[in-house]
Order: C-alpha cells, then sequence, then structure tokens
C-alpha cells in the first residue's frame, strides 16, 4: 500500500511541477515567434492527447472497483492521497459534474480535465476552468502561495526533500508543508538554528518512527495474540466439540444399552404374555372341548333323567303295591307273634307249672320223709317211753319236743301245721320256728337254735299251726293286672284271712285262695295278701315291671317293701321263707305303672329259687344292711349271680337300708357310691323305718325301666317301617 501511496501522492505534486513547468514553459513560449504556430497547434494535440490518457488514468485511480462512474464517494477517497481537504474535493466534484446527477461519466471526468487543461493554455477563453485549476494550484501551494514564496529555489526544495527522505519522514508525516514552511523560515531567518531544527526534526522522526515501530509490532503481537486466541478458541470449540461429542456418544451408548434391557424385559414379558395367552387359549380349548361334553352329555342326561322318571315311577307305584303287600304281611306277622307270644306265655306257664308241681310234688315227699321219720322217732320214742315209764318220763317229753322244735323251722313245718289262725307274719315266724328273729340257719334249713321249753303247748305229731301263706313262683299276675282283675283285692289281709286247716299231709296248699280270688285261674297266692290294703289305683296300669328283691338276710327288704307298698313299718319283721311278691301301681310321669315287687328270701338255702326269678325280672334290687360290713360285702356275689342270669340287660339299683340307725354305720357312703358307679348302677341309701328314699329310689328304677321301655318301643318301630323311617327322612 505505500507503493502506491507515495505514487499517487507524488503525481500532483509531479502533474503541479509538470503544469508549473508547463506554465513556465508556455510564458515562454507566448514570447516566441508566430511562425512556430503551426507546430506549437501540433505540440497542442499531442499534448491533449498525453491529457486524455492522463485524465483516463486518474479515472481508473478513482474508480478502483471498475463501476465505470465515480461517485462523490469516490472522489473523497482521495482525500487521503491527494493534499486537499473534503470540501475541496467536494468543490472539484462539482465542477466537474456538469449536469449535476452526483456521477461522473468518464467523459464528465475527460470533458472536465481538458477543459481544465484548455483554460490553462487559454486563460481569457476558458474563464470557469482557470478559475478550477487556479483555486486547485492555490490550494496545493497554499502556504508558498499566501506567503509568497512561491519562488522558493529548486536547490532548497532538493534539499528539503533529502532531508525529508533522510529522516523517512513521509512514513510518518501526512502533510510536510508546515514542516516545508517552518523550514523554510528558518533557513531565510535564522540560518544557525537550522541544524538544531534539523537535529530536532531527527530526533522526533526517530521517536516517531519508533512509535511507529513500537505501534506495528503492538499490532503485530496483538494480531498474534488475536490469532492464538482464535486458536485457543477454536482448540477449545473443537474440545468442546469433541465432549459433546463423547458425551452424546455415551449418551446414547447408555439410552441404547437402557433401551435394549427395556426391550428385552419387555419382550420377556411379551414372551411370558404369549405363554400365558397360549396356556389360556389351550384352558380355553380345553374347556370348550368339555363344555361340548357337558352338553353331550346334558343332552344325554336329559334323556337318561327322562328314563329314570319313568322308571322312577314305575317303581314307585310298584312300591306302592309293595308296600302295600308289605302292610299285609305285617299285619300277619303282627298277627301271627302274638299268636306265638301268646303260645310261648302259654308253654312259660306251662313249663312253670310242671316246674312247681314237681317242686311241690318233691317237697311234699320230703316232707312225707321227714313226717314219716317223725313220727318213726316219734314211734320210738313212745316206745322208749313205755319201756321207760316211771324213769324218763319227763326227759322224754323234752327231747320229743325239741326234735319238733327243730322241724319247726324248715318249710314244711307251716303246712303241716295244724292251727287254721294265720297270724302276723312276724307272729307266725315266732311261733314257727320258736326263736329270736335272725337265727342263722344250716344248710338243712332247720334252726339251730332251741325253743325255750314251755312255751309251746304239748300235743302230738306236728305243731297244730294254721297254713301260713303260700309261695307260688310261677304265677305270672299280668294278664289279670293288665285285665283290671287285681282292682280288686287279691286276697285278704292275712290278719283277716281265714284259711282252712290243709291237713296233715304236707300238700301244697293252694286251693284256698283259688276260691277267695276267682280271677286267677290258679288263685292268689298268698303273697299278694300285699295287695289288699293297696288302695285301687284309678285306672288300668299301661305296663308292669318284675322287679326282683335280693340282699342278705336280715338287711330289711321285706320291711322296705311294707313300707313302699303301705306306708308302715313294723320292727322285728320275720325271715321271708321261699319268696313272696306285692303288687303296687305308681304314677311315672304320665303314665300308670304296676310294679310287681319279688321279695326274695335272703337265707341260703332259698337262693336256688331266687336265682329262677332274675330271669324273668325287668330289674333287680340288691339290698345291703349299711350297719352290716357282711351284707355290703355279699352285694358282690348277689350282682354276679345276676349277671349269669340274665347278663347285663337289667337295670340294677343298689340300696343301702337303715340309714336311720347311723350310729352303727359299718359302709361308708363312697363306698356304696363307688360300687355303684364301677357296676354302673342306680344308687340310695334308705330307711324302710323312717321312709327316707323308699319312693325315690324305686321311682327312680320304675322311670329308669319306662323309659328303656321307651326307647325299645321306639327302636322297634322304627325297625319295623323301614319304609317309614325312610320316608320321614326324605
Ligand atoms: N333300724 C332299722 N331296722 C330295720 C330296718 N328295716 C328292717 N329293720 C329290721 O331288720 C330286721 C330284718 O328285717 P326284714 O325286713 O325281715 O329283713 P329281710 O331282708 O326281709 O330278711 P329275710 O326275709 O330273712 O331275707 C327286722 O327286725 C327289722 O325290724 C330299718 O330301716 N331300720
Ligand atoms: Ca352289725
Ligand atoms: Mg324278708
Amino acid at each position: 500500500m505505500a507503493a502506491p501511496h507515495g505514487r499517487v501522492v507524488s503525481r500532483p505534486q509531479r502533474l503541479g511541477q509538470g503544469s508549473g513547468q508547463g506554465r513556465k514553459g508556455r510564458g515562454a513560449c507566448l514570447h516566441p515567434l508566430d511562425s512556430l504556430e503551426q507546430k506549437e497547434t501540433q505540440e497542442q494535440t499531442l499534448g491533449q492527447l498525453d491529457m486524455l490518457r492522463k485524465a483516463q488514468e486518474f479515472f481508473q485511480t478513482c474508480d478502483a472497483e471498475g463501476k465505470g462512474f465515480i461517485a462523490r464517494k469516490d472522489m473523497q477517497r482521495l482525500h487521503k492521497e491527494l493534499p486537499l481537504s473534503l470540501e475541496e474535493l467536494e468543490d472539484v466534484f462539482d465542477a466537474l459534474d456538469a449536469d449535476g446527477n452526483g456521477y461522473l461519466t468518464p467523459e464528465e471526468f475527460t470533458t472536465g480535465f481538458s477543459h481544465f487543461f484548455f483554460s490553462q493554455n487559454n486563460p481569457s477563453q476558458e474563464d470557469a476552468g482557470e478559475q478550477v485549476a487556479q483555486r486547485h494550484e492555490e490550494k496545493v501551494y497554499q502556504s508558498r502561495g499566501n506567503e509568497d514564496l512561491g519562488d522558493m529555489g529548486e536547490d532548497e526544495e532538493a534539499q528539503f526533500q533529502m532531508l525529508m527522505d533522510r529522516l523517512g519522514a513521509q512514513k510518518v508525516l501526512e502533510d510536510e508543508s508546515d514542516v516545508k514552511q517552518l523550514w523554510l523560515q528558518l533557513k531565510k531567518d535564522e540560518p544557525h538554528l537550522l541544524s538544531n531544527f534539523e537535529d530536532f526534526l531527527t530526533r522526533i522522526f526517530s521517536q516517531l518512527q519508533e512509535a511507529h515501530e513500537e505501534k506495528n509490532e503492538l499490532e503485530y503481537a496483538l494480531k498474534r495474540k488475536i490469532a492464538a486466541y482464535d486458536e485457543e478458541i477454536q482448540h477449545l470449540y473443537e474440545e468442546m466439540e469433541q465432549q459433546i461429542k463423547s458425551e452424546k456418544e455415551q449418551f446414547l451408548l447408555k439410552d441404547t444399552e437402557r433401551f435394549q434391557a427395556r426391550s428385552q424385559e419387555l419382550e420377556q414379558k411379551l414372551l411370558c404374555k404369549e405363554q400365558e395367552l397360549e396356556q389360556l387359549t389351550q384352558k380355553q380349548k380345553r374347556l370348550e372341548g368339555q363344555c361340548t361334553a357337558l352338553h353331550h352329555d346334558k343332552h344325554e342326561t336329559k334323556a337318561e333323567n327322562t328314563k329314570l322318571k319313568l322308571t322312577n315311577q314305575e317303581l314307585a307305584r310298584e312300591l306302592e303295591r309293595t308296600s302295600w303287600e308289605l302292610q299285609d304281611a305285617q299285619q300277619q306277622l303282627e298277627s301271627l307273634q302274638q299268636e306265638a307270644c301268646k303260645l310261648h306265655q302259654e308253654k312259660e306257664m306251662e313249663v312253670y307249672r310242671v316246674t312247681e308241681s314237681l317242686q311241690r310234688e318233691k317237697a311234699g315227699l320230703l316232707k312225707q320223709l321227714d313226717f314219716l321219720r317223725e313220727r318213726n322217732k316219734h314211734l320210738r320214742d313212745e316206745r322208749d317211753i313205755c319201756f321207760q315209764k316211771n324213769k324218763a318220763a319227763k326227759a322224754n317229753t323234752a327231747a320229743s319236743r325239741a326234735s319238733w322244735k327243730k322241724r319247726s323251722g324248715s318249710v314244711i313245718g307251716k303246712y303241716v301245721d295244724g292251727r287254721g289262725i294265720l297270724r302276723s307274719q312276724s307272729e307266725e315266724e315266732e311261733e314257727v320256728f320258736g326263736i329270736p328273729r335272725r337265727s342263722s340257719l344250716g344248710l338243712s334249713g332247720y334252726p339251730l337254735t332251741e325253743e325255750e321249753p314251755g312255751t309251746r303247748e304239748p300235743g302230738p305229731g306236728p305243731y297244730p299251726r294254721p297254713l301260713r301263706r303260700i309261695i307260688s313262683i310261677e304265677e305270672d299276675p299280668l294278664p289279670q293286672l293288665l285285665d283290671g282283675g287285681f282292682e280288686q283285692p287279691l286276697s285278704k289281709c292275712p290278719e283277716e284271712e281265714e284259711v282252712s286247716d290243709q291237713g296233715v299231709q304236707g300238700q301244697i296248699q293252694e286251693a284256698p285262695p283259688l276260691k277267695l280270688t276267682p280271677t286267677s285261674p290258679r288263685g292268689q297266692p298268698v303273697g299278694k295278701e300285699a295287695l289288699c290294703k293297696e288302695e285301687s289305683p284309678p285306672s288300668a296300669p299301661d305296663r308292669l315291671f318284675k322287679i326282683v328283691f335280693v340282699g342278705n338276710s336280715a338287711v330289711g327288704k321285706t320291711s322296705f317293701l311294707r313300707r313302699f307298698c303301705e306306708d308302715r313299718f313294723s320292727p322285728g319283721m320275720a325271715a321271708t321263707v321261699g319268696i313272696d311278691y306285692r303288687v303296687k301301681t305308681v304314677n311315672v310321669d304320665d303314665s300308670q305303672v304296676a310294679l310287681q315287687l319279688w321279695d326274695t328270701a335272703g337265707q341260703e338255702r332259698y337262693r336256688c329259687i331266687t336265682q329262677q326269678f332274675f330271669r324273668k325280672a325287668d330289674g333287680v334290687i340288691v339290698m345291703y344292711d349299711l350297719t352290716d360290713k357282711q351284707s355290703f360285702l355279699s352285694v358282690r356275689r348277689w350282682l354276679s349271680s345276676v349277671e349269669e342270669a340274665v347278663g347285663d340287660r337289667v337295670p340294677v339299683l343298689l340300696l343301702g337300708n337303715k340309714l336311720d340307725n347311723e350310729k352303727e354305720r359299718e359302709v361308708p357312703r363312697g363306698l356304696g357310691e363307688q360300687l355303684a358307679k364301677d357296676n354302673n348302677l342306680i344308687f340310695y341309701e334308705c330307711s324302710a323305718s323312717s321312709g327316707h328314699n323308699t319312693k325315690e329310689s324305686l321311682l327312680h328304677l320304675a322311670r329308669f325301666l319306662k323309659e328303656q321301655e321307651d326307647t325299645v318301643r321306639e327302636d322297634t318301630i322304627q325297625v319295623g317301617h323301614p319304609a317309614k323311617k325312610k320316608s320321614c327322612c326324605g
């Protein structure tokens, strides 16, 4: 840039120089000869051409962009190259812009230029051009024009230029005219200061140069810095870009991984779902299959159902018919059973009668034997008496009495007894045995104790005793009882009863009671006397239970029964002989129950008879005396003989009697309870004397029997009518 600058700057100078030279030359040429006019014209034409070329050159310089015209702006750019101010350049532009449109065409420019040149050559003709040129001139050589230094010598000029070149002023100084003026002034006025001024200028310019260089260096450093900075920025940018890229990649990688994991998960889920779906589909298929099968089945079942219904109807009809038949059969069966029952009863009766008659016969024979023995003995005695009449008359009598006493305890004694008057049992017993109560009996059945001599009237043969009571073990009063036959007294009370003498021959005496009780085919046994004082029950009982009383002798069985039936107690009751019975009707809940109470003899010798009664018993009462340990110990034996006869099918009531005699108690209540518990018995402690627990205990047993019978009956009904039961449940 420095080269064109210098060139452009120097050109006007040369131009000015040229023009100055031209002017000088022209001024010199005006004065020469007119003959040279042609030559001059030629020269002028050549000058014009040169001027045109120069003008074109200048135009191109101004129109740097090659637009083909020059704008006011382009002209102002010359301000840096030409030593003209902006205003002056404006003026030049206005002068050249002939049509005033703000643009200088090459023609306008050349024309303006040539005009300027022509006006220089012909000042008179071309005023305007001259004015412009003059102004231009003035401006260029302002200082010279103003201070009349116009004619500065060429030496000085060269000198100054040399100085400027030496100082390198062009590089730092734009306008050197001021310096030049000052330098010229100084040279003219104070030449001795010129060297000082030049030194000063040298220093100044060198400093300026330095400053310039420094500035350039700084500029260079700045540029380098900028470049470095740019580079750094670039680097940073690239780094950042890289980082972003890596981050992006990482992110993408992560994202991809996550995506992959997620997609895998989803795939698995999908797989699971698919499997599930598959399973479901299979299930559905299976179900559909089942459904179809069921549908099919349903149809089949429907058909079968219809068939079954028909069959059912048929069967129902058949069932009805069969049930009718069954009813008929049942009725027949019932009648047959009744018949069988009757037959059985009859047979049993027959058996009893036979057994009894056999027993009676046996007993009669035994009695006969006894009687004969006695007779024999008596005869021997009489014979002895005859032999020893005087000697031992008294002694003989005593011996005979003693032998009678021994027999009197036997059963037969009662029947061969000659007296016709029946007395109370205890009295009777005492008289029969002639011994105090509770004497133990030997196996033969004879009392072991002796009767006090003189208590009996001596008489021939057996004692003339009234017939006491006849005990019939075969008697089954159920038919009569249930027929209401027992509503009348079955026999008179023993106290009132008059029984005719039965004769000496020990026969079983049944006839008299038979006469008295016509309702019974065989007559009532004496034992039934107990009923005589019973108030007749208001109505016939619904059922009858046979209850057998057992227990050691003297535990109080007979006393208990008397208390229960007659509600009275007689101390010193005689021992029961054989067997006896009483009937008592009681109210159990809402039904009448007749209790046939069999009183057995506790004495050992009657055991075999007692045993037979267990078989017909509905219930058994085993009694012990709580003041007699031995009687309690015997209870087990009684229980086992009951069990032997009937198993455990009959209920057993265990009674501990004589509770009123607490002082002499030998059996604690706990023992009785324990025994009852062990053998599943009903247990009471009672007192025939006070009446405590007599009714309660028997009613308990009666209720138990009734309930048992009810249950059995229900069961029988259910068994007998299975069809009904089924219909009930259905
Ligand atoms: N203190 C008391 N004595 C009684 C009680 N019961 C009966 N006796 C007496 O015991 C004795 C025997 O009475 P019975 O009723 O004859 O005895 P038993 O069990 O019938 O005797 P056998 O007929 O020989 O089997 C009689 O002297 C009664 O007075 C009672 O509850 N208390
Ligand atoms: Ca005792
Ligand atoms: Mg008795």
